[in-house]
């Protein structure tokens, strides 16, 4: 059942590197998710859009949440329907129980999310229920999503800490990313959902998580709060991890997770490892012009490091 991931990722013979890395662009959702004026359906449309032409294989539309919970992802229907799909990029949606999960395959995903956390108190503020609980929820979702073929990606947050309970130990973070992997998920994201994690915290939970999950089922996804995402990421993919979630423009941050700021930009992660020599397939550029794009209709500067210094400078081609 994780056919896909079964196989190692392949690593530069030099640097032990992985060759290939796999961006997971969130900023349509997790980047959109806590802004305070509602983003207008076509700017989300035309932002995905975007993003779909610039060589990114795997952009996160939306949520299928309550709009209660999340007023900015009520559009979720529309935001679906109304996307150009191209080849080749998956468009995978949050859904955090079975009635999130049948309106999206109705609105047309293809691919969807659940996402638990590491922390009970994180877990209850974020989706309302224990992580016993939420467990029982996705196993219903992976179950229905099994007999429909689709695949169901799985984040574990407060993988480094809880803006509730702090430290999270990384034995728990194992224990919720191994029930994830177990009731089929094919992959598992792991959220330093406020970014106060650092190359030595990630490196003890990467640790303790790849006892129990192949690494090539490994994703991490980091916030930027105290600096350390891309020393974060490195650290990841210094021990193999090929698949990093961003957000374009460093957009984001979650509303249940109070001062949490931006998830690393895509813009800066896709320099970063341009850098080391790693192919991501994505075009820096490209995703520069959908970061100005988004950041003129929200009337904000980049949060991404690359993207200002290359505006500034006119030095990145
Ligand atoms: C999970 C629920 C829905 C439980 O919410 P609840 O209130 O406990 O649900 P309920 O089952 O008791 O139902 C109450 C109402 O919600 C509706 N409802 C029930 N389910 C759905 C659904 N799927 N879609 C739409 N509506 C739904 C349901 O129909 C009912 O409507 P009413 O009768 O009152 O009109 C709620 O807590 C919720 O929507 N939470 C939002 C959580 C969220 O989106 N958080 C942000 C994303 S997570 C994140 O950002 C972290 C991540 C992934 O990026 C990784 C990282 O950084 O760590």
């Amino acid at each position: 059942k994780h056919q896909e991931c079964r196989e190692k990722p392949r690593v530069l013979i030099a640097s032990g590197l992985p060759e290939y890395i796999k961006i997971v662009e969130v900023g349509p959702r997790d980047g959109l998710q806590n802004e305070k004026v509602i983003v207008p359906t076509d700017i989300k449309i035309e932002l995905i859009n975007q993003l779909s032409k610039t060589g990114l294989p795997a952009i996160e539309v939306t949520s299928f949440v309550s709009s209660k919970w999340v007023p900015q992802m009520a559009d979720h229907k529309e935001v679906m329907r109304g996307i150009e799909r191209h080849p080749g990029v998956q468009y995978p949606v949050l859904t955090p129980n079975l009635q999130g999960f049948h309106s999206a395959i109705a609105a047309g995903a293809t691919e969807v999310s659940v996402f638990g956390a590491a922390s009970e108190s994180f877990s209850k503020m974020n989706i309302n229920c224990s992580i016993e609980e939420s467990i029982e929820r996705f196993e219903e979702v992976t179950k229905s999503a099994r007999n429909m073929n689709i695949p169901v990606r799985g984040y574990v947050s407060c993988a480094l800490g809880c803006p509730y309970e702090g430290n999270i130990v990384p034995d728990k973070v194992a224990e919720v990313s191994k029930r994830l992997y177990s009731m089929g998920c094919y992959e598992i994201s792991l959220g330093d959902t406020i970014g106060v994690g650092t190359p030595g915290s990630m490196k003890k939970m990467l640790e303790a998580v790849m006892k129990e999950i192949p690494l090539s089922a490994l994703a991490v996804h980091c916030h930027d709060t105290y600096g350390q995402a891309l020393a974060n990421i490195l650290t990841a993919v210094q021990m193999g991890v090929a698949v990093v979630d961003s957000s374009v423009a460093g957009l984001g941050g979650c509303p249940y997770a109070k001062g949490a700021t931006g998830n690393v930009a895509t813009e800066d992660v896709i320099y970063m490892l341009n850098g080391l020599g790693i192919n991501t397939g994505v075009n820096l550029c490209a995703v520069m012009e959908a970061g100005n794009f988004i950041c003129t209709a929200l009337n904000k500067k980049t949060n991404s490091k690359v993207a200002q210094a290359s505006f500034s400078t006119a030095t990145i081609n």
